[in-house]
């Protein structure tokens, strides 16, 4: 069982009433593929169906804000094994989207429990039908340690998934941690420019930053992003597409992170989020209360063209919905 919510930046979901009895279109629609407008004020939808993963086309608001809202969508399912089954399902239609337009399928990771989140992935009938050979995985962040250390996100995507999916591992970039902080973001930047001049990830024509398929992210219940904290001079970063911070609030201190013009020019954001410890940034996330001065960082992902679907559980959305 599980909800969906069409949620514009400024799509005050919780004040609207859940409508039943609508049962979700087949899943086997990529979502973002129709563009059909249903309207200009954000719907919720509850669904009987298996999979909540609805096209934008059910689920777009017609401008109401004036970013990329028309193509957000909110997911709420009640345990972490739905989130998982319809996690994997999103994935490999995007997979198979992405393979069969441009041969490729540009994936970014973060780190966190994200990577138990997708473990279906690993299983049938994903394992055998998503065509592997065309993923190029990449990290929205890295912590700074060796590739064998414990707090290494490379490490755990290895362990939780890489290894069980037949990836070449030519195609899976982690960062060199032979190098110094600085040195590891300029190195990955630079194999993100090689990786664009072969055509392996595409670029934004928009806003000039690499334009990565999908992006799948997780939030700490700070509302940080990537290794984006709260208050810190890297959220301003306009240039760089990948930089290093060496006091992270978070430990460990060093870490690489991708910039937010990067994060922004995304074609697809899964922003994964669980647990009543994040209940304050979703809050704040999908309310219409937003002001530039004290954006959180999961507020400042935005996608300049893309589809952001925020893959939730109940207790993540307790402060959005009506009691
Ligand atoms: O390097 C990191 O520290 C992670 O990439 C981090 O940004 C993580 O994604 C969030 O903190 C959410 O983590 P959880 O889902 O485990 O709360």
């Amino acid at each position: 069982m599980s909800t969906s919510v069409s949620a514009s930046a400024a799509a005050a979901a919780a004040l609207l009433p859940i409508l039943t009895g609508r049962r979700s279109p087949p899943a086997s629609r990529v979502p973002g593929i129709s563009r059909r407008r249903i309207g200009s004020n954000p719907r919720l939808f509850s669904s009987s169906a298996p999979s909540p993963v609805l096209p934008a086309a059910a689920m777009a608001t017609d401008g109401a804000a004036p970013d990329a809202g028309s193509k957000n969508k909110l997911l709420v399912f009640d345990t972490k094994e739905d989130l998982a089954v319809s996690l994997a399902k999103y994935t490999a239609e995007l997979s198979e989207k992405f393979a069969a337009e441009r041969g490729a399928f540009t994936v970014v990771l973060s780190g966190g429990s994200l990577i138990d989140a997708l473990s279906k992935l690993t299983e049938p009938p994903y394992l055998e039908s998503v065509d592997w050979s065309k993923w190029h995985v990449f990290w929205v962040d890295e912590r700074v340690v060796p590739k064998n250390h414990e707090d290494s996100n490379y490490k755990l995507a290895f362990d939780g998934f890489l290894s069980k999916v037949p990836i070449p591992p030519g195609q899976v970039y982690a960062i060199n941690d032979a190098l110094s902080a600085e040195g590891a973001a300029d190195d990955y930047e630079a194999c993100l420019k090689q990786l664009v001049k072969n055509g392996v990830i595409a670029m934004s024509a928009a806003t000039g930053f690499p334009r990565f398929d999908l992006q799948l992210l997780g939030m700490g219940p700070d509302g940080h992003i990537a290794s984006l904290f709260p208050g810190h001079p890297l959220l301003n970063e306009k240039e760089r597409w990948v930089t290093y911070i060496k006091d992270s609030p978070k430990p460990p201190p060093e870490r690489i992170t991708f910039t937010f013009p990067v994060i922004n020019s995304s074609a697809y954001i899964a922003m994964v989020v669980t647990g009543a410890g994040k209940a304050g940034p979703v809050q704040k996330a999908l309310s219409d209360k937003q002001t530039s001065s004290d954006l959180l960082p999961v507020e400042m992902a935005v996608l300049h063209d893309g589809e952001f679907t925020w893959f939730t559980d109940k207790p993540a959305v307790s402060m959005l919905q009506n009691k």
